[in-house]
């Protein structure tokens, strides 16, 4: 799940259209921290699944659906985005 609150803005570094979608590629830092391939992190606040990392640029593919109902479909390079991690709600009986 996602809390809403950003956690750094990004930069889109490279789109890569395709003929149902898009590959974005975004540097990034702290939301990298012990990122793993097929985790989720928000892009202006839709969730995305990362599908590569090299260094500090990651990248995702936002199907045709996503790009028309959401600001990523005017992301190109060079813009700047918001991103957040997604965090997994600690069940009250976990608490101390
Ligand atoms: C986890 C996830 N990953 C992706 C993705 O990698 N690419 C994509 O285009 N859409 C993903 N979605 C769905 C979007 O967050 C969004 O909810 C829908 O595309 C809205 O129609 C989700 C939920």
């Amino acid at each position: 799940m996602f809390t809403g609150i950003v956690e750094e803005v990004g930069t889109v570094v490279l789109r890569e259209d395709q003929p149902d979608s898009a590959v974005l590629r975004i540097r990034a830092a702290t939301v990298l921290e012990d990122v793993t391939l097929g985790d989720s992190i928000a892009v202006n606040g839709v969730c995305l699944t990362v599908t590569a990392v090299d260094g500090d640029v990651w990248s995702t593919d936002v199907m045709a659906e996503t790009l028309s109902r959401s600001s990523l479909g005017a992301a190109v390079a060079g813009r700047p985005v918001n991103l957040e991690r997604a965090v997994t709600p600690t069940p009250a009986s976990a608490a101390t």
